[in-house]
């Protein structure tokens, strides 16, 4: 059973372009991260995902209903950019507030528990620092046990032990076989806590894999090793060869396929040492992927 399915979407705000027609199918279960620069569209995405943003065209579904049917329903928990929290009310109030508007909540301990809030149960939110406030809205996100979850840059403002808090929450949220679709600017997180990695760029989708198959897409691997002096003439020759970079005594050869690339390279009587093949950083995956689409 599809849990999103988003349908050529599209939405314009005056003359900005802000979605092109975007079409997404996320499967039960999947942790998605849609990745993007800033402006690429993803919190507008995620709006019309919640029902929040009216597509100018297209349609979204999840678990087959409209979003309003499916919010009602308390299919979704959603985590936004901004958000208010009653700073007079307790941290288990809130959380105990939002959970008694769902038909069937997580018990109230778990859900702090599981956004380790658990120490912090009786502070009033008005007193949290930003990354337990955030923490907070993470809680509100999955009291009611919602089958999909939408979040939308959780960790904008974190520190990295906030981070790394958080992605643990959010991994064991994931492991009941729940459905996570995330926005994140944070190539590593997208990397470390995602199935799948859809790249946004400009209002479309310019690339959807695995995070290795998006870092393969964008540039292969790179043969790296240290000449000793010997000349680098003939090197881009070699079979499988993309080009040749030649950076004092290292020479770099780029590459799809690196196992023909070494196994030519030992067959030229060059004395290889230092060998080395790098893949890309997903970084460098993803501004090349989305440069590629300007
Ligand atoms: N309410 C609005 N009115 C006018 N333009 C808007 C509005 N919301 C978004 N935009 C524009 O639409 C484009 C996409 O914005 P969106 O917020 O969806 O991108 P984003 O990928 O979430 O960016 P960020 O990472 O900075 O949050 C941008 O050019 C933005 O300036």
């Amino acid at each position: 059973m599809e849990a999103i399915s988003v349908e050529g979407v599209a939405k314009s705000y005056g003359n900005v372009r802000a979605v092109e027609s975007l079409s997404l199918r996320v499967p039960a279960g999947q942790v998605v991260a849609v990745l993007g620069p800033n402006g690429a569209g993803k919190s507008t995405t995620v709006g019309m995902m919640l029902g929040l943003i009216e597509p100018d065209a297209g349609r979204v579904e999840v678990f087959g209903k409209t979003p309003a049917e499916a919010g009602a329903a308390g299919f979704v928990g959603a985590m936004l950019q901004n958000g208010e929290l009653a700073p007079n009310l307790t941290v288990r109030e809130v959380v105990g507030f939002v959970r008694g508007l769902y038909p069937d909540p997580m018990p109230l301990d778990e859900v702090l528990e599981l956004a380790d809030l658990t120490d912090l149960a009786k502070r009033r939110t008005g007193r949290l620092s930003g990354g337990q406030a955030q923490r907070v809205r993470f809680a509100m996100a999955i009291a009611g046990a919602p089958k999909v979850l939408v979040l939308d840059e959780p960790t904008a403002a974190l520190d990295v032990e906030s981070r790394r808090t958080f992605w643990a929450g959010m991994r064991a949220y994931a492991a009941h076989g729940r459905t996570i679709l995330f926005a994140t600017h944070h190539l590593e997180e997208a990397d470390e806590n995602a199935d799948r990695v859809v790249v946004v760029a400009r209002g479309r989708i310019v690339a959807d894999g695995t995070p290795a198959e998006i870092k393969q897409r964008a540039g292969g691997r790179a043969v790296r090793f240290t000449l000793g002096g010997q000349p680098a003439a003939g090197l881009e020759r070699l079979p499988a060869v993309t080009t040749v970079e030649v950076d004092g005594d290292v020479a770099t050869l780029h590459t799809a396929d690196p196992d023909t690339v070494v196994a030519a390279l030992y067959g030229t009587g060059l004395t290889v040492r230092d060998l080395e093949i790098t893949t890309p950083a997903l970084e460098d995956a993803f501004l090349s992927l989305t440069a590629a689409n300007r």
